[in-house]
């Protein structure tokens, strides 16, 4: 799953007659997204049989897979991280651990040191995953500010997935990892909407825990993500804020 590849296919299936228009007095239009972590549902804001405004969506059941784990990093020593699930899994870590500040750092400093752990966690730790082989992999690492306790200010991550690719936005499944990471530790309680900024385009998502699910084996946080069209249309169209 992708969090802006959902947000733009939920306005183009609307937009392109994929999905009928909702009735006469609904404001949103559901498009139902497939994706190989399980379904999606987009909620896509609708005025005169158009896309319009914010599109949110549900999102996986998320679920912490492992807090305070201490990896050996090459180049970087012992490091604590944890790991979340959110359609992908993802390994969290504050950059400030590896001596980087995630908002002013050069990315290609940030690809390098989430990389490395990416590869450290491959190495020295067995993701499994309750309901699925295919998905029991690590998908990537995502450098955060740190800045997990609930605050109305929005907190900064940069998620480095697949092949030290960077994500655009604050990455649906990273958010959704992120925030089911939160939840577990108590930082946010259900309902309590927080914010997550891309630090590599500055784009925001913002999403919360709506519900504790028991649709895998152990227990998990169903999370609504919700994200605005304009900050969409933003961050599609922008490159990368920094020079690698
Ligand atoms: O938003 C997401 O979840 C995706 N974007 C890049 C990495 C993930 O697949």
């Amino acid at each position: 799953m992708c969090g802006h590849g959902v947000l733009a296919l939920g306005r183009f299936a609307l937009d392109f007659g994929l999905v009928p228009a909702p009735p006469a007095g609904v404001r949103e239009a559901r498009v139902n997204i497939h994706c190989p972590c399980g379904l999606v549902a987009a909620f896509v804001q609708c005025e005169g049989g158009r896309s319009r405004g914010p599109v949110r969506f549900h999102s996986v059941p998320a679920f912490a897979l492992a807090t305070d784990l201490l990896v050996d990093v090459p180049g970087h020593g012992k490091v604590v991280v944890d790991i979340a699930y959110g359609g992908a899994f993802y390994a969290f870590v504050s950059a400030e651990k590896l001596g980087l500040d995630v908002c002013s750092a050069k990315t290609r400093d940030l690809v390098d040191a989430a990389t490395a752990v990416t590869g450290a966690v491959k190495a020295q730790f067995n993701i499994h995953h309750p309901e699925s082989a295919d998905l029991a992999f690590l998908y990537g690492t995502i450098l955060t500010d740190g800045r997990d306790a609930h605050s109305e200010e929005p907190t900064t991550n940069i998620c480095v997935f697949a092949d030290a690719q960077v994500d655009r936005s604050p990455t649906g499944s990273g958010v959704t990892a992120r925030i089911a990471l939160q939840y577990h530790k108590g930082l946010l309680e259900l309902n309590q909407t927080r914010a997550f900024k891309s630090s590599a385009t500055g784009s925001v998502f913002t999403g919360k825990a709506v519900r504790v699910s028991d649709t895998l084996s152990f227990s998990s946080v169903n999370v609504l993500l919700l994200s605005l069209s304009s900050v969409l249309g933003k961050f599609l169209h922008s490159a990368l804020r920094r020079d690698f």
